[in-house]
């Protein structure tokens, strides 16, 4: 992965173990809110990931490339992939119970993926400090085991959940997020 200083864990930055509360291996997680467009059920026009932990600490999920996704004809749009890639991210860092935002994402492409491709992605954690956590994920053509076409690698910092309720809808974060380590 080609990666800045920016996503690269700084010296003393420590690689969480599951947490104690959290899924155990195996779990399906779901969707964490249901108009997401990376996971959401009820978004029509999203990317309905879903999404598996096999260990607590990282995710798995599956991606089947749509007609809806083209940026070229019956290829996959970089920034469907780019989505792809930070919802997986998103979804692994929440592991760990505390909320947090994308601050930087940044991504190779490696091979193109056509239309109807399942990408096989998966995404960890390469260390977290203070309010900063550094993760990179991968997406594989066809097998989770296949070629490369995609590298992510991030810079998410942890936020109180007052993030969301300020600049979003405290109402739905009410309704949907019963599960999760508060900090407003
Ligand atoms: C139903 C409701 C849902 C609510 C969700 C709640 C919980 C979620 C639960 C489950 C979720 C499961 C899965 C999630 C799946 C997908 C997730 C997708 C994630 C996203 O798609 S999320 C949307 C895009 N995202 C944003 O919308 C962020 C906009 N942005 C901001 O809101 C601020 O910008 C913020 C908060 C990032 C920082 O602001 P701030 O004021 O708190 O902190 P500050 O600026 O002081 O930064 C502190 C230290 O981070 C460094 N730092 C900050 N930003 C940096 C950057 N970009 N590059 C390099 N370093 C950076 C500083 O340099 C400083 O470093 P130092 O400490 O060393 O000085």
């Amino acid at each position: 992965m080609t990666r800045s200083p920016l996503t690269t864990p700084p010296p003393g930055a420590v690689v969480p173990a599951a947490h104690p509360e959290g899924p155990p291996p195996g779990t399906a997680l779901g969707s964490h809110y249901g108009r997401c467009f990376g996971c959401g059920t009820d978004q029509p026009t999203g990317l309905h990931l879903k999404a598996v932990t096999p260990d607590g600490a990282t995710v798995e999920a599956e991606f089947t490339v749509g007609e809806a996704h083209q940026g070229s004809p019956m290829l996959a749009h970089g920034g469907v992939l780019a989505a792809a890639m930070d919802e997986v991210i998103g979804m692994s860092v929440y592991l760990f119970r505390k909320p947090y935002v994308t601050g930087r994402l940044e991504t190779d492409y490696v091979l193109p993926v056509p239309v109807g491709t399942t990408l096989h992605l998966r995404a960890w954690c390469n260390g977290i400090t203070g309010r900063q956590a550094y993760l990179e994920a991968e997406g594989r053509i066809g097998a989770p085991d296949g070629p490369v076409a995609v590298r992510a690698a991030a810079l998410f910092i942890e936020v109180g959940m007052g993030h969301f309720a300020k600049h979003g809808d405290l109402s739905a974060i009410a309704t949907e997020l019963q599960d999760y380590e508060v900090n407003p």
